[in-house]
């Protein structure tokens, strides 16, 4: 059963060039910086965070830019280790989070479905299923055959996509790029990404529109500064997090 738990997790990353930033003659615990990391000091991106999701749950983080979402999401994906707490993820995840995550620049885009279904685990009978579903999806043409630093942005965004789409995850962990592109990519990509939400048992969302969150989840988690500043059903928590129309605005 698909289960996520988080406990006491904090994230911080070393300034690698403090001294030449004039940082170190400012309080070690200022603001974002830290100086936690074995005595170098850092920017605090998550602190002391705790919560589970259960099988069932479609759970949203909000917050401000630098609220410590997409950390909280690639430490859930293993990309980022902690620097205290844990974080225990049960179940094959799925990660929609960079565009080119896993993918090599130096591949074809045939050689990386390839790839990708190999480190996957899918069985050899249905690995070329999956690359002609990838291909069809990704409709790159003859471009499908040369190496993806030769693509544009778009095309490496549609193989990305349909690549990341290819296998059910139990736990899905999504950034809200995925949601984004043009409006004939949304188009497409809609029915692929409704079918792997339906599928997969977890689902965590990054997000800051307010109308993805309402359709998309059924519980949020408000970060703030890197603390989940509140946890609860999706429309008690946007009640609260987003700004009210000053008294009278409505009427000019
Ligand atoms: N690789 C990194 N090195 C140093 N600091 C980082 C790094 N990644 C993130 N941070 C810092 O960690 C904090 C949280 O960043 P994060 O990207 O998780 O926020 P976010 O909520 O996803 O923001 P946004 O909505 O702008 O994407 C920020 O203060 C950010 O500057």
């Amino acid at each position: 059963m698909a289960r996520i738990d988080v406990q006491t997790l904090s994230i911080a990353f070393p300034l690698r060039h403090a001294d030449t930033l004039g940082l170190r003659q400012r309080p070690p615990t200022e603001g974002r910086l830290t100086s936690s990391l074995h005595g170098s000091l850092g920017v605090r991106a998550l602190h002391d965070i705790s919560f589970t999701v259960q099988a069932g749950e479609r759970l949203g983080l909000i917050g401000s830019n630098g609220a410590g979402k997409t950390t909280l999401l690639r430490a859930l994906a293993g990309v980022y280790e902690p620097t205290d707490g844990r974080v225990r993820v049960t179940g094959k995840i799925g990660a929609l989070l960079d565009q080119t995550l896993g993918m090599n620049m130096e591949l074809t885009g045939r050689e990386n479905i390839r790839l990708r279904a190999m480190i996957a685990g899918v069985p050899a009978r249905q690995r070329t299923e999956m690359e002609q579903d990838v291909e069809a999806f990704a409709d790159l043409g003859t471009f499908m055959d040369l190496p993806v630093q030769t693509y544009s942005s778009g095309m490496v965004v549609r193989l990305a996509f349909g690549l990341a789409t290819a296998i059910q995850p139990h736990v899905l962990l999504m950034d809200e790029w995925f949601m984004a592109g043009d409006a004939t990519f949304r188009h497409r990509a809609r029915n692929r990404l409704e079918n792997l939400v339906r599928g997969a048992d977890i689902l965590v969302l990054s997000s800051h529109m307010a109308d993805i969150m309402a359709t998309w989840c059924t519980r949020l988690i408000w970060l703030e500064e890197g603390r989940i500043r509140m946890d609860g059903p999706t429309q008690q928590v946007l009640h609260a997090y987003l700004p009210r129309p000053a008294p009278g605005a409505e009427h000019g």
